[in-house]
């Protein structure tokens, strides 16, 4: 059914959706200073349910810190009105965009007077890397541009600036036939996709870049982690994997809000393991859907029922 959505949540007030706009002299809007989140919101059997709500706003918070950002608005009061933007817009299942930036006052790279201005807005978002990626996996090259270094820049805070650095290595690999990249880190060691965590199988066990290899502490890289985990599975999760690996690997899957579980299967054109979604990816793939469709009491506090 046709999910149209109207209302955007800014500033404290709910606004149609096109009236919800920023001056085009908008501190973030010249200079990056903003910082969002990505949260799915799914339709399970007990109704919708927004997956790790608490986790991303926990980020949501953290991510303002290094930039001095005052989000005047409380946990509560950013809960209450993502429930009422979902229930407004009988979405069922949606993506859920919570972000802050630095409004209009003054230019100049100092944000000094500039006001912290907070807005959310939801939409139906379907498979994030296209309808058959789940199944048969997604095609990448590796990017010439590689990942900012978490020394230059905080990569732990959810920036909006940093994603010019994702569109640039996203936009690459898409002009080249490609339907996603993957990023490295400024030694060359993998760091993560543009939107997304990655994983590697190799001989049964997984493996996922360490957190200080310059990527975001990615909310469905720890959910998987612990998943894997109970499902018995050996879980390396500070991981240096080089790009050689990427080739040797059994197995390659992305992770992410948007992304979910989504497997990889050719790497600059090399088939990975069997050149489709490999069988430790389908069950995680499969536990992950599973859950989300119909959570278990093990995972309970994962999900907070609109
Ligand atoms: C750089 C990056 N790394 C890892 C992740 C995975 O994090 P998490 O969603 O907490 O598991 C994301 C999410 N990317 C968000 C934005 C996508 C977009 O196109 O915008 C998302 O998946 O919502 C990233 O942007």
């Amino acid at each position: 059914d046709e999910m149209d959505v109207d209302t955007i949540w800014m500033d404290g007030e709910f606004q149609d959706w096109d009236d919800a706009q920023v001056h085009v002299l908008t501190h973030g809007l010249h200079y990056g200073t903003g910082i969002f989140e990505g949260v799915r919101c799914y339709d399970t059997a007990d109704g919708p349910a927004i997956f790790r709500w608490d986790a991303h706003l926990d980020r949501f918070y953290e991510s303002a810190k290094p930039y001095e950002m005052d989000i005047e608005h409380d946990r509560e009061e950013l809960t209450e009105a993502t429930m009422e933007l979902i229930r407004r817009q009988d979405l069922e299942s949606c993506y859920i965009r919570p972000v802050a930036f630095y409004g209009y006052n003054s230019l100049g790279v100092s944000p000094k007077d500039c006001p912290t201005q907070v807005a959310i807005a939801c939409w139906p978002w379907g498979t994030y890397l296209g309808e058959d990626a789940l199944q048969k996996g997604v095609e990448v090259m590796v990017s010439s541009w590689r990942k900012h270094s978490s020394s230059q820049i905080p990569t732990n805070a959810k920036t909006t600036g940093l994603y010019v650095n994702s569109m640039l290595a996203g936009e690459e690999a898409r002009r080249n036939g490609y339907t996603e990249a993957i990023v490295l880190d400024k030694e060359g060691y993998v760091a993560e996709g543009p939107g997304e965590n990655i994983f590697m199988v190799k001989d049964g066990e997984l493996y996922t870049p360490a957190l200080s290899q310059s990527i975001l502490d990615g909310i469905t890289r720890q959910s998987v982690i612990e998943v894997a985990r109970d499902l018995g599975y050996t879980v390396h999760d500070q991981a240096t994997i080089s790009r050689g690996q990427l080739h040797t690997a059994d197995e390659l899957f992305f992770t992410g809000t948007a992304a979910e579980v989504t497997p990889i299967r050719q790497v600059d054109n090399v088939e990975i393991g069997s050149g489709t979604r490999g069988p430790v990816t389908e069950e995680i793939q499969q536990t992950f859907f599973d859950l989300v469709e119909d959570p278990s009491d093990e995972y309970a506090d994962w999900f907070t029922y609109v």
